[in-house]
């Protein structure tokens, strides 16, 4: 039945899908809802086995460098797998988003120094940045009220998440809808998490693929 809704609704078999937004706001859910419907294989973010995450969050400036650069090795391996299977996989968070959010926002902020941040942007434009590099077929973008990605965070319960302070979220947030505006890199579908209800309605996932479908045939046809 779930293939079905793949070919009901156009999706390429081989296609890469990847859920992108701040965090809380539901891609990890996404993500599971998506693969599940489109039998798709799924590469998420590995938090718990991540040795800097903990450290990082008691000390932004000592382990932001640490961290950005483990970022980019794990979903560098992450891509190589997806083009080794020949695509037909839901991303959750973009690579993009590690250096257009995260890393600019820590040297912004003070928390990473130049120095570290020329070296990461340098070797994340060398390895990413460059023709030999897939985009994604589509990136997903996940928008809501920052009322409601808070409420999501303090539900989730994740300690080190919960000790840092609201501001961090609110300037993370602002930052994403900048983002976005201006990302190209792929074709973008935003979804805003009122409209749609993973947890309760058995319907949405299907909403959400023929919404997907669409998206994809008319931006297949532009690109034409
Ligand atoms: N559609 C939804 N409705 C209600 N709660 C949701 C929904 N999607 C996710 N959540 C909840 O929000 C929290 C964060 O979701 P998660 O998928 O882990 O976010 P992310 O991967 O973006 O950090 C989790 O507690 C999850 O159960
Ligand atoms: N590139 C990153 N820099 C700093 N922190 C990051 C980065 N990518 C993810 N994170 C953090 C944010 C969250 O605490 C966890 C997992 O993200 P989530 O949005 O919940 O999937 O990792």
């Amino acid at each position: 039945m779930n293939e079905n809704l793949r070919d009901k609704y156009g999706i390429p078999k081989d296609a890469v899908i990847t859920i992108a937004g701040t965090v809380g706001v539901g891609k990890s859910t996404m993500t599971k809802a998506l693969a599940d419907s489109l039998q798709f294989r799924t590469s998420f973010e590995n938090v718990d086995g991540n040795p800097y995450l903990d450290l990082f969050y008691d000390d932004f400036e000592k382990w932001s460098f640490h961290l950005q650069i483990y970022f980019l090795a794990e979903r560098f391996k992450e891509q190589k797998r997806m083009f080794e299977y020949g695509g037909g996989f839901i991303q959750d968070r973009s690579i993009y988003e590690d250096t257009g959010i995260f890393a600019k926002m820590h040297q912004e902020k003070g928390t990473m120094n130049e120095v570290d941040y020329e070296t990461y942007t340098n070797l994340f434009d060398a390895m990413v940045m460059t023709p030999y590099f897939p985009h994604p077929d589509l990136l997903i973008y996940l928008e809501g009220s920052i009322d409601d990605i808070l409420g999501r965070i303090q539900e989730r319960g994740r300690a080190m998440e919960q000790q840092t302070p609201v501001e961090y979220w609110l300037e993370m947030h602002e930052r994403y809808e900048r983002w976005i505006d201006s990302f190209n890199a792929c074709p973008v579908l935003r979804l805003n998490i009122n409209d749609y209800d993973l947890m309760n309605d058995p319907d949405c996932s299907e909403q959400i693929v023929e919404r997907i479908g669409k998206f994809m045939q008319q931006t297949a046809v532009l690109k034409r």
